[in-house]
């Protein structure tokens, strides 16, 4: 309490960029080189940093920064993402007294592995697209809280997508279809099941591994089989079957949420007066636009699993 009101405060540092090459030798796979932007944020007890000039009980954003780099140094073995995350909020939370939380960010630039001549490189990276985020929360009591995630996963396919049997009334114009183009970009989180600091797997990697199997799951899921695909009737539709495959897939994931923006492709119809009919679209000729766009988005967790 500060006097009459109720203050509650947390404070950190975004964007810590922060890189780190582990050195092994061709034979053994080559280089592993990561990119990440760390952002950090603590709750601690420094209320009279707020209320007064006392800035005693401060670990400054600066240290926090800093502190990034020294973790990154120290990881002399590989670590993945959500791994380093939790390294980080251990530390806050364990080295200061009047630090209670610490929700640690980050996303990965996607940096891949490049292939010459059709073998893997050993030290040689291009930049991918779609980024693997986490974000995780520790408390002091070592009690966790991982979500990971994947942003600006663009997926299209050119046919096996309709919408029909919408509600029509005096405001809808849009024609039913069983031909269009689906696109979208997909964001999405989902979170693991460890509550505690001792429920974490020791197996190094393995977060790493699952991001790409979730990143699998959803596009085979979204596409369908090569040669044939599969129908998708909406975006909610697929949305759904996309979340459901990932939880049935993976028992160590806990509940999936996923945000798809419905990026539409216009068929374009082009006619004037001197020029009637100058383009009829047959399922050829579109307009991409990214605004508007549908925003489609839902969760899916299990039944017994609590939030
Ligand atoms: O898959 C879709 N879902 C919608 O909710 C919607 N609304 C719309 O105009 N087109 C579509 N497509």
């Amino acid at each position: 309490m500060a006097g009459r009101f109720d203050l509650q405060g947390r404070h950190g540092k975004s964007r810590v960029r922060v890189s780190r090459v582990w050195r092994r030798p061709a034979d053994a796979g080559g280089h592993l080189f990561v990119e990440w932007s760390v952002a950090v944020s603590v709750v601690s007890d420094c209320l009279p940093s707020y209320t007064s000039d006392d800035n005693s009980a401060i670990v400054a954003t600066d240290s926090i920064k800093n502190t990034v780099y020294v973790k990154a140094k120290e990881c002399t073995e590989v670590v993945s993402m959500e791994e380093f995350a939790v390294i980080l909020g251990r530390h806050f939370t364990s080295l200061y007294p009047q630090v209670s939380e610490a929700t640690v960010t980050i996303v990965e630039r996607p940096w891949e592995r490049v292939a010459v001549d059709g073998k893997p490189h050993s030290h040689g990276f291009k930049l991918g697209s779609e980024k693997h985020t986490t974000e995780v929360t520790v408390k002091k009591s070592g009690s966790l809280l991982i979500n990971s995630g994947i942003q600006g996963y663009s997926l299209l396919k050119t046919t096996q997508s309709g919408f029909e049997g919408f509600v029509r009334d005096r405001y809808t114009l849009l024609p039913e279809t069983r031909e269009r183009i689906v696109a979208t970009e997909v964001t999405a989180w989902w979170r693991y099941p460890f509550e505690h600091i001792s429920q974490l797997p020791s197996k190094p990697f393995c977060f790493t591994q699952r991001y790409q199997d979730v990143k699998k799951v959803l596009a085979d899921t979204f596409f369908g089989p090569p040669e044939v695909g599969v129908y998708s009737p909406s975006v909610q539709n697929t949305l759904y079957l996309m979340a459901r495959e990932v939880l049935t897939r993976f028992p160590d994931i806990a509940s999936v949420q996923l945000r798809m923006p419905n990026l539409h492709f216009l068929p374009v119809n082009l006619s004037g007066k001197e020029n009637p009919g100058l383009v009829k679209f047959a399922d050829d000729v579109y307009m991409p636009t990214d605004e508007p766009h549908g925003t489609i988005e839902a969760t899916l967790s299990r039944a017994n699993s609590k939030l």
